[in-house]
């Protein structure tokens, strides 16, 4: 089974529309923010490191939805937690639920595909085998 990592946000009012409620795209950008957060507290090296070792640049999306439940506002404390729907070939699917406690906020999935810049293509983002190593970290043991 995928691991599940809580990503804790204090919405502020520069996050909110006028009306006071939290304008739609932050949700998708703490989505993001829980995404690399989720791999980083799987012991999953940070980006650059891994760019700098084996060539994978990141995790760009394919394919992304969110539904919204509940307003929230500045001063509210979110809870992301977010793990690994699906394991595909080449892309994975980051499943995230926004809670403000009990309560259902917003839940969301992405696709996601690890990508090199190919050596004959610099320039261009290519996608890759999930590596089986990242794949084993981001796994319980059980
Ligand atoms: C990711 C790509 C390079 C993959 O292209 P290719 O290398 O030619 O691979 P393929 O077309 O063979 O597809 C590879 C896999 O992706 C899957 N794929 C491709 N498109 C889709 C869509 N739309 N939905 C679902 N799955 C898809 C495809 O089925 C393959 O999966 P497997 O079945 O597991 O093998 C190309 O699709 C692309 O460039 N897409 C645009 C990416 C983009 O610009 N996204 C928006 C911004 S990225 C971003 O914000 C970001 C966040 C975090 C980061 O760390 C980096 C960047």
């Amino acid at each position: 089974m995928t691991k599940t990592v809580v990503y804790e946000v204090e919405v502020m009012f520069g996050d909110c529309d006028p009306a006071g409620i939290v304008f739609y795209p932050n949700f998708s950008k703490w989505m993001d923010a829980s995404s690399l957060n989720f791999f980083r507290q799987c012991g999953v090296p940070p980006w650059r490191e891994l760019l700098r070792t084996r060539g994978i640049v990141g995790t760009p999306l394919v394919e992304a939805h969110v539904r919204f439940f509940r307003p929230a506002s500045y001063g509210d404390r979110l809870q992301v937690h977010t793990h690994v729907g699906e394991w595909r070939h080449k892309v994975f699917i980051h499943q995230h639920t926004i809670r403000r406690g009990d309560e259902l906020i917003c839940e969301g999935s992405e696709t996601r595909a690890f990508v090199i810049h190919p050596p004959d293509e610099p320039d261009r983002i290519k996608a890759i085998p999930v590596p089986a190593d990242v794949r084993a970290l981001c796994t319980d043991d059980q």
